[in-house]
């Protein structure tokens, strides 16, 4: 029986062709591998036997989907922590060096993410602002990823080792994981991130319906075909799958950031603890996640909910039409699809930031206390098509200041991954009132530094080369 990509998976009870697709996939895809401490390597190839030779290598450090979700179930039932994740993708132009021709042919990672096309299309910087690892051609990138510094820099050192002198490092960043007093994942402005993610497998939609706040109003379950792609190059296509990554780094100017939250408190005229509420009018939750569509302060129960829609505010009196994840995902509310088309346009995020910083994100401390430059998120997501996932929430949502659309209202940019020239926009003076005011636009605090668009094909595909 062939692999049933219309509908989410049951690892668990998977034979045949599934099983065999599972135990050929990269992990990390389906469901996210622990990486708090995370090396991202990105790579050149001078020679394609040397490279292929190379692939291989690494390809037999790699553990399947299947085992790492075998290691994952047997953590929970108290055994022993996981191996390193090692992850390997190909840029299109990679391919092209290695002399594999019947790579997979999506657009987007055709053209690249330096090509004068992608740029115009996201408004990205130009590629002579990026960091200088990002100027020249860039074919591979290899991640290693652990819960330790220690074994993450084990592998990593055994990779670099086994590493031909024609492969060149053009890049390497450090993925450091952080973490709120409750023990969540938080990226630099101090808010948790990660929670809200199209969930494949259906142990993971049981396990969202039974130990969180359920599934009833948002539901994240999405089918394979949202992440997986067959990969053509790969030995047996019909079970042999991979997925196309998007990596971005994306320095985050956080003084710049918490300043802008002060100055919309002041704006709005907030007082006390409900200033809180400023950034959450930026972010759509608050710093613990507590959604603001749901609640007019933070606290809400762990773990942090998302089953929620945006029906009961369709005025955006409670969250703004541009909070982030309001932009990035509507939930049904967006005005230009059917939810069922809206919904395809999720990804799964495996970001993890960088950048190490004195001070606690949460803490009340002025902006001046706050990093300017040095820390931000190594962006990561996983997609079956480019243009209609990670391009099409950056350029068509977070970029476009007409979404969502609602009469008579501009919502204006993503005040948090916006790119392109802003404009005042609406905020309500209180939680789910009626008066509303104008503000200035939020300034930019985040910036492209490099990235690429990647494959990341099947283990057997890299066995074969
Ligand atoms: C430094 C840059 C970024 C920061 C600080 C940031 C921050 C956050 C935070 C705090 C959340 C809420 C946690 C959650 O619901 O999981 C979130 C959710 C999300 N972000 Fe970002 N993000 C960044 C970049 C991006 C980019 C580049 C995209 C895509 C183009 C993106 C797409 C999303 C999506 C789709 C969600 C989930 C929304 C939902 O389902 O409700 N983010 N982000
Ligand atoms: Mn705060």
């Amino acid at each position: 029986m062939s692999v049933d990509l219309s509908t989410t998976l049951s690892w668990t009870t998977a034979t045949g062709d599934a099983a065999t697709m599972l135990g050929e996939l990269q992990p990390n895809i389906l469901k996210a591998h622990v990486r708090d401490h995370l090396s991202a390597l990105l790579l050149a190839f001078g020679d394609a036997a040397e490279a292929r030779a190379f692939l291989v290598s690494v390809a037999g450090t790699m553990k399947s989907a299947k085992d790492h979700l075998d290691e994952a179930a047997a953590f929970k039932a108290g055994g022993a922590a996981g191996t390193p994740y090692v992850g390997v993708g190909l840029t299109a132009a990679g391919y092209r060096v290695l002399g594999v021709g019947n790579f997979p042919q999506d657009e987007a990672f055709l053209r690249g993410m330096a090509a004068a096309e992608t740029r115009r299309k996201l408004n990205d910087p130009p590629r002579s602002t990026f960091d200088a690892g990002y100027h020249a051609e860039i074919h591979a990138v290899v991640l290693v990823g652990a819960a330790t510094d220690k074994a993450m820099a084990a592998r990593r050192s055994e990779i670099l080792g086994s590493l031909p002198d024609s492969v060149t490092v053009l890049a390497e960043e450090t993925g450091l994981g952080r973490v709120n007093a409750r023990g969540e994942g938080i990226e630099h402005f101090g808010y948790v991130d990660g929670r809200s993610q199209p969930l494949f497998l259906s142990e993971d939609v049981d396990a969202e319906k039974n130990n969180t706040d359920g599934i009833n109003v948002w539901n994240p379950a999405a089918p394979l075909s949202q992440v997986l792609v067959p990969d053509t190059a790969a030995p047996d296509p019909s079970v042999h799958f991979g997925s196309y990554f998007v990596f971005r780094k994306l320095e985050q100017n956080v003084r710049r950031f918490k300043q802008a939250e002060a100055d919309l408190a002041d704006t709005l005229g907030l007082t006390g603890e409900d200033r809180e509420r400023a950034g959450a009018m930026l972010i759509g939750r608050f710093e613990d996640g507590t959604p603001l569509t749901t609640q007019r302060e933070d606290g809400a129960e762990s773990p942090v909910s998302n089953n929620f829609t945006y029906d009961s505010d369709r005025a955006a009196l409670k969250c703004p039409f541009q909070a982030h994840i309001r932009k990035t995902n509507p939930r049904g509310s967006g005005g230009a699809e059917e939810p069922a088309a809206e919904r395809l346009h999720l990804m799964a995020r495996r970001g993890v930031t960088y950048g190490e910083r004195p001070d606690d994100p949460n803490a009340d401390v002025p902006p001046a206390a706050r990093p300017s430059g040095g820390v931000g998120l190594l962006f990561m997501a996983f997609n079956a098509v480019l243009g209609n996932q990670f391009e099409f929430t950056q350029a068509l949502w977070a970029d476009n200041p007409g979404f969502p659309i609602v009469d008579g209202v501009t919502p204006g940019l993503d005040p948090v991954i916006g790119q392109g020239p802003r404009e005042p926009s609406d905020y309500t003076i209180e939680w789910g009132g009626p008066s509303q005011r104008t503000a200035d636009p939020v300034p930019q605090a985040v910036t492209l530094r490099g990235g690429e668009y990647f494959f990341m094909p099947s283990l057997a595909f890299l066995r074969s080369l």
